[in-house]
């Protein structure tokens, strides 16, 4: 049962129960580009608490240093080394895990920060925000030569798929012996300033239903993450707290990661799926309308 912060009291206790705070930022702190009241003052009181802050993203549109940027535009405090996204995710399982070799490549359905964070890893790549994927001109098959250097396909969210990206990486997929199949996450909304739209499991999901087997996601959650998390930032999990807006990507790798759990309900997730007639088996420890909640500690009482 989750409990549902409301005095000044319950703020007050899990602000001085967490060291480290984990959050999500699509729906927890923005939408699309509108900052949720609240947040900067918020993690101001953090900061001046001594609280480490990070920020783990499923969103793979933006590279860290391009988030660092969007942060600075909306006037929110972030350090880019305080920030860890699918995109970084994924071109860390490629070189660390799966140890992709310097002469193989990947095929990216993806935008810039995807391919961003490959290249800063060092992993060549085709695809992506090449003008000659980026079409919408009949895909034609006998006219298609494979490289056969590509070792995998990752797939992000992108606002320009098309019949000829899905055609390329699905050739990729059946074609190239041990090709791996990856998706930086499985979101399947992504909540703009305006409302829902498709997330990147929406841009998996063709490939998924045309190969018949499911990708790798490197996203939330996935431990991948933590484990990016892990390699540059000390915290102790019993003083860690996931604060995320969607049960089975945020709270769902906060319990994966032995971590204290808080669902805010400005993103995805609206309450009637914690406390409604048929409630979601993932349950997060804390619930409370939005991150802005917790400025009740700073009112006088
Ligand atoms: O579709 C997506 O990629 C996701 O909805 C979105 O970007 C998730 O971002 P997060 O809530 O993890 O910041
Ligand atoms: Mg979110």
């Amino acid at each position: 049962m989750s409990t549902r912060l409301s005095s000044q009291e319950d703020y007050e206790k899990l602000l001085d129960s967490y060291d480290t705070w984990l959050f999500d930022c699509d729906g927890v702190l923005w939408r699309g580009d509108h900052l949720i009241d609240g947040v900067p003052e918020v993690l101001d009181i953090l900061r001046r608490r001594n609280k480490k802050v990070v920020f783990v993203t499923n969103n793979a549109t933006k590279s860290r240093k391009k988030y660092k940027a969007k942060f600075d535009q909306l006037g929110v405090v972030a350090h880019v080394d305080e920030i860890y996204g699918s995109a970084y995710a994924a071109a860390v399982y490629l070189s660390t895990i799966i140890k992709i070799p310097k002469n193989k490549k990947v095929y990216v359905i993806g935008q810039n920060g995807l391919e961003e964070e490959l290249r800063d890893e060092g992993i060549q790549y085709i695809g992506g925000t090449d003008p000659e994927d980026n079409t919408l001109e009949p895909f034609d098959l006998s006219n298609f030569t494979i490289d056969p250097d590509v070792a995998a396909v990752v797939c992000g969210l992108d606002t320009q798929i098309n019949y000829t990206k899905l055609s390329k990486a699905f050739q990729y997929l059946t074609r190239n012996p041990g090709c791996h199949f990856i998706a930086t996450n499985e979101d399947s909304t992504y909540p703009s300033s305006a409302g829902l739209l498709p997330g990147a499991g929406a841009i998996s999901a063709p490939l998924r239903y045309a190969l018949g087997k499911d990708p790798v996601c490197t996203g939330k959650p996935a431990s991948t993450m933590l484990d990016c998390v892990k390699a540059k930032v000390h915290f102790d999990p019993e003083r860690t707290i996931m604060v995320g807006d969607r049960l089975n990507t945020d709270i769902l790798f906060g319990k994966n990661g032995g971590l204290t759990t808080l669902l805010v309900f400005t993103g995805i997730t609206s309450e009637d799926e914690i406390t409604g007639p048929n409630p979601s088996p993932i349950v997060p420890d804390f619930v409370t309308q939005a991150l802005g909640d917790f400025r009740i500690v700073e009112r006088s009482s």
